[in-house]
């Protein structure tokens, strides 16, 4: 194999998620010679205002997608939740490693659960999802926006700006950061974002040599899942500004999906599950589900409220 460059976003996480997956890739292929090139995205520049007023998809992959096509890296890792449901001609998904965690977690600055925050507690997130899923549990609880990477987050959660953050698990523990979480939200109280958990390693598509590579170090489980997951958001032309939920599970032949799309303030949530064996199918079949009570409106709605 050539000696290959691999394009990162410079963040710690981002850092960790590129030599993890470069890891994998030289146990497979012994000797392998892979170098860094450090790329800053658009969502790294804007720090301080709300993605979701930003909107646009793929804030932190268009700049790392022109520098693949250009030929100046041959393969980049981003985090799957950040990828748009559609990808740039020429460019392709050569794999899609083992999942994290997918779950969610709460932070807290004394320790509380859920359930336990005080009303009226302040729980910081700029997810709409996070917000909606939040407020439906505890609409007693105040949510505000947040940004920045995750150790920003959480500082600023200890300076008691926020009694609580939400953030996903897979990140911390990418990080080695587990024992920061105080409770890891069940399914039921947070559905995760579609591709939670999971990296998508991107490249040319007519790279033979690495995507034969690749191929060594995908896990077909959770590719599967993520196909299912993929397929229902692409559906709703869906990014992760949206208040839009989706997790696969995949037991043999079978791969199990719900889905859920909500108003921002969390009194409405369309939510159901849903069971088959082509994944892209059962994506397609849940979001026409999703669709007939309701969803594609309330989405149209809330994206109204972003552009406004
Ligand atoms: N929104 C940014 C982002 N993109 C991926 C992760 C974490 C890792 C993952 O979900 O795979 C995070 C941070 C977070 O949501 O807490």
């Amino acid at each position: 194999m050539r000696p290959l460059v691999v394009g990162t976003r410079k963040s710690e996480l981002a850092l960790t998620q590129t030599n993890w997956v470069v890891n994998r890739l030289q146990e497979v292929c012994p000797g392998l010679d892979v170098s860094l090139e450090k790329i800053v995205t658009k969502g790294d520049r804007i720090l301080n205002v709300t993605l979701s007023k930003v909107g646009g998809k793929g804030l932190f992959v268009k700049e790392i997608e022109q520098a693949l096509l250009d030929g100046r890296i041959d393969f980049a890792v981003h985090s799957m939740k950040d990828m748009p449901a559609v990808m740039p001609k020429g460019l392709v998904i050569g794999a899609i490693p083992v999942r994290e965690n997918p779950h969610d977690c709460l932070i807290s600055r004394d320790g509380s659960t859920l359930s336990d925050l005080p009303s009226g507690a302040v729980v910081g997130t700029s997810s709409l999802r996070r917000q909606a899923q939040i407020l439906a549990c505890r609409p007693d609880l105040t949510v505000e926006p947040v940004r920045g990477n995750l150790g920003t987050r959480i500082s600023k959660m200890k300076n008691g700006q926020f009694d609580a953050i939400i953030l996903a698990a897979a990140g911390l523990s990418r990080m080695d950061w587990q024992e920061k979480i105080n409770q890891e939200l069940s399914f039921d109280q947070m559905l995760p974002a579609v591709g939670q958990g999971a990296l998508a390693i991107q490249c040319r598509e007519d790279d033979r040599e690495l995507l034969e590579a690749l191929q060594k170090i995908n896990h077909e489980e959770t590719a599967r899942a993520v196909r299912a997951e993929r397929a229902f958001l692409q559906s709703f032309q869906g990014g992760c500004h949206l208040p839009l939920a989706g997790y696969a599970a995949v037991t043999g032949e079978r791969v199990r999906l719900t889905g859920l799309v909500a108003q921002p303030d969390g009194k409405k949530i369309i939510k159901a599950t849903m069971e088959g064996q082509d994944e892209w199918a059962l994506g397609k079949q849940l979001a026409n589900k999703l669709a007939d009570e309701g969803a594609a409106e309330l989405l149209a709605t809330v994206r109204e409220g972003l552009v406004g």
